[in-house]
């Protein structure tokens, strides 16, 4: 579990985030949502421990993530940030096996190189291993980033829990592979990983999502679960645009469609 208390980060003299609490259950699906600007990525940043905070602290399994070093965050969480440019060549299956950098110390063993291959497998990119990582499109970029953070916590169980924090993961995935990504990081919250992701498309989340934090100005507006009932009131107060939910028959969910 993620526990956040009292919550403040600053920088520059500007108050970014604010009040932020929150409990983040394990083995949950949780998307965080916000216009541009809100706070969510300085947030995410935040829970995985790449920032600190200016007040206030975050519990990862009950120990303050300040006290927690380099290695043994990289051991407990994956990040997959929005920007991942690599300033030197490497192929495709040497990125991936960043993942593993964390649990081994100058070759990798077999169970590395089986995550890896695993990793890739899921996200189908086991033709792309020789290609150099910068000739890559920005999709199998994307892809193949997903792959080095899923290598660094494919190894999670009962007695070993992970995070798994994702900062807009699909923005340049075409619409299958969207969907398989939420695919993937929904089945490992079975799997002993906790997944916490920022999204922006809200219809994307609700089938996945086991909560909805909406974070406006820095703060966080409101927290929903399923039957997740998103209102006009709602995204007019969080995005700037109204909406009307339109039910999906057999679902626990509404479309939501969105009027300008
Ligand atoms: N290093 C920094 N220095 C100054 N301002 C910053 C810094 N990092 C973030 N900010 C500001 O903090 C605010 C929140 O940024 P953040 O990246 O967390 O937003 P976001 O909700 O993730 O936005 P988006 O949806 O556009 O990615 C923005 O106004 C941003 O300009």
């Amino acid at each position: 579990m993620i526990e956040v208390k009292n919550l403040e980060f600053s920088i520059h003299k500007k108050q970014i985030l604010q009040q932020i609490e929150l409990k983040i259950p394990k083995n949950s699906f949780t998307v965080i949502m916000g216009a541009n600007g809100a706070g969510k990525s300085t947030l995410l940043q935040l829970l995985a421990g790449s920032l600190l905070p200016t007040a206030g602290n975050i519990f990862m399994d009950s120990v303050d993530m300040q006290t927690m070093n380099a290695r043994q965050l990289a051991q407990k969480r994956a990040v997959l940030s929005q920007q991942y440019y690599l300033p030197f060549a490497l192929t495709v299956r040497e990125v991936v096996m960043m993942g593993r950098y964390p649990f081994f110390n100058n070759h990798p063993k077999a169970i590395d190189e089986d995550i890896v291959d695993k990793a890739m497998q899921l996200m189908d990119v086991q033709d792309l291993g020789n290609t150099i990582y910068q000739h890559l499109s920005g999709g199998e970029a994307q892809k193949v980033q997903m792959c080095r953070v899923l290598a660094q916590i494919l190894d999670a169980d009962e007695q070993n829990e992970k995070y798994l924090l994702l900062d807009e993961p699909v923005s340049q995935l075409d619409i299958k592979y969207q969907y398989q990504l939420m695919q993937i990081a929904k089945q490992l919250t079975r799997q002993s990983v906790t997944v916490i992701a920022i999204l922006h498309d809200i219809n994307l989340a609700l089938p996945f999502a086991d909560t909805l934090h909406f974070i406006k100005d820095g703060c966080l507006f409101t927290s929903l679960y399923p039957p997740f009932q998103i209102t006009d009131s709602l995204t007019k107060a969080v995005f700037g645009i109204g909406s009307m939910p339109l039910p999906i028959p057999n679902t626990g969910y509404p479309f939501i469609y969105f009027q300008p």
